[in-house]
């Protein structure tokens, strides 16, 4: 990830959000394989598993530190665009994690979707 100019997009979805996350990420897979990517362990596997072709670096798992890292991520200044779609109806065992990192996006003033309308838009932009 060091001398690569290509924007860097992160990509998180909670489990309900993960069919979304996929058929967004097809949907906009013409832009998606010519950026760099980085997700959490189960959204990037997944979406790995349907579009080898993409450049994704796999983090843990979100309850497992993923969130975390993708937040250190935004605080060295190398995420251009945060796609997070969260599930608001669901408990999270890891929700301090999930705030933490939302609040580092705004904190650093990373363009952040968290839903598919916002996502649509920004990344025509990235
Ligand atoms: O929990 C998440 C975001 O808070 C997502 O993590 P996974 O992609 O590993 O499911």
């Amino acid at each position: 990830m060091t001398d690569d100019t290509r924007p860097l997009i992160a990509l998180i979805a909670h489990d309900k959000k993960k069919p979304d996350m996929l058929a967004w990420a097809r949907s906009h897979h013409d832009r998606l394989v010519r950026r760099r990517l980085v997700a959490t362990g189960t959204t990037g596997s997944l979406l790995k598993a349907d579009m080898p072709d993409l450049d994704i670096a796999l983090m843990k798992s979100g309850p497992l530190g993923g969130d975390q890292q993708i937040g250190a991520l935004i605080v060295e200044g190398r995420i251009d665009l945060l796609v997070f779609l969260v599930d608001p109806l669901s408990p999270h065992p890891h929700d301090v994690d999930v705030k933490a990192l939302t609040r580092l996006a705004v904190v650093y003033d990373v363009p952040m979707a968290c839903n598919l309308a916002t996502a649509d838009r920004l990344i025509t932009l990235v």
